[in-house]
């Protein structure tokens, strides 16, 4: 990792955008280090390289290949430890508006404004030493299942997370993507139990997934839901692969998919519109989606590996933002969602 920080660390004092990550299961750390401080935009899609784009439609920042330097990295991990981590305690403030927000929610449902909402909220945390790399080296060490990054551009910020949650392979006309949602603490039970309300709120995003590619896909299959550990929380998750017709491209795809009910709701037009009104902050980067666009930088073949930004925090000079938030269907109870947010803030906090 040496000589992959001391490139980080080159690009960090001369202001100059990067990104470092490590896939699920894989053992190499990739860098893209893009050569100057301009902000790209995609253009539906075409280009090579890595992509960066917010929750609400907006522009999809890209570091193009032909830009930028790539390096590798295969670091030695000590083993992750199991240990129960309590984390900082958040404000009791926090907790009441959270509630009250989930609250909200479960009223909108009740109204038949929607059926499933996504709400969430974030917290900041003071860190009066930060040092990237331990950092790093901490959640590839703990999160060896996860999509892995840290992203830096001097005109939007540093971001960091550990997503457990893939938006989109596609490479050819073949593609997977997958329905994650449900979420309750990994106890180190072998045989799990899940209620009505977490099979339900995933079912909500199996759902959508298979009725909305239905018309650019010529071929889907789905395996059943099954449990899946990330950190120290288990989702249910099913996995979803099949091939585009030739109506599609990987624009039309993205469009259908992001944001998806498990990160916005549904129907999402609507479910939109309620977290933007009333979630009181800006998401920005939290629940968008990040990775590698129209080339694998391991093969350099082409195909794209998208990830949702979740457990993921925006890093400022001495604080650091966390986010998190969870599905609300009409069986929500606002206590139930406000320590499932505290759950999953423990995955940077873990870290920090
Ligand atoms: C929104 C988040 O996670 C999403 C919501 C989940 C849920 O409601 O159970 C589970 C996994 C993710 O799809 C988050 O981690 O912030």
């Amino acid at each position: 990792m040496n000589s992959l920080f001391d490139k980080v660390n080159q690009h960090r004092k001369q202001h100059l955008p990067f990104v470092l990550y490590r896939k699920p299961n894989s053992k190499t750390v990739i860098g893209l280090f893009q050569e100057n401080d301009h902000l790209y935009f995609s253009k539906d899609f075409h280009e090579k390289g890595f992509v960066f784009a917010p929750f609400r439609n907006g522009d999809v920042i890209v570091f193009p290949l032909e830009l930028s330097s790539v390096k590798f990295a295969a670091p030695h991990l000590a083993s992750a430890s199991d240990e129960d981590f309590a984390g900082i305690q958040p404000d009791s403030h926090d907790k009441e508006h959270f509630m009250a927000l989930v609250q909200k929610g479960i009223d909108a449902i009740d109204q038949g404004l929607f059926s499933k909402v996504v709400l969430s909220r974030s917290e900041a945390i003071a860190l009066p030493e930060f040092d990237l790399e331990a950092v790093f080296e901490r959640m590839l060490q703990q999160y060896s299942t996860a999509f892995c990054y840290c992203w830096f551009h001097p005109k939007v910020g540093m971001w960091m997370g550990a997503t457990p949650e893939k938006l989109l392979y596609a490479k050819e006309n073949k593609f997977n993507t997958m329905a994650l949602a449900g979420t309750q603490p990994f106890q180190g039970n072998d045989v799990v139990f899940w209620q009505n309300k977490e099979r339900e709120e995933q079912e909500f995003v199996t759902h959508f997934i298979s009725e909305n590619l239905k018309d650019i896909t010529s071929e889907m299959t789905f395996s059943s839901p099954y449990t899946t550990r990330a950190g120290n929380l288990l989702h249910l998750k099913t996995d979803i692969e099949g091939v585009l017709n030739t109506h599609s491209n990987l624009k039309k795809v993205i469009d259908i998919l992001h944001p998806t009910p498990a990160v916005c709701g549904l129907p999402k037009l609507v479910a939109q519109s309620f977290i933007l009104e009333n979630e009181g902050y800006d998401r920005e980067y939290y629940t968008g989606f990040l990775g590698e666009l129209n080339h694998d930088f391991n093969t350099n073949e082409m195909a794209s590996d998208f990830y949702v930004n979740l457990r993921c925090m925006k890093l400022e000079k001495d604080k650091a933002h966390l986010y998190m938030g969870c599905g609300i269907t009409k069986n929500s109870h606002p206590e139930a969602e406000w320590e499932e947010t505290v759950n999953k803030s423990k995955t940077m906090k873990r870290i920090l």
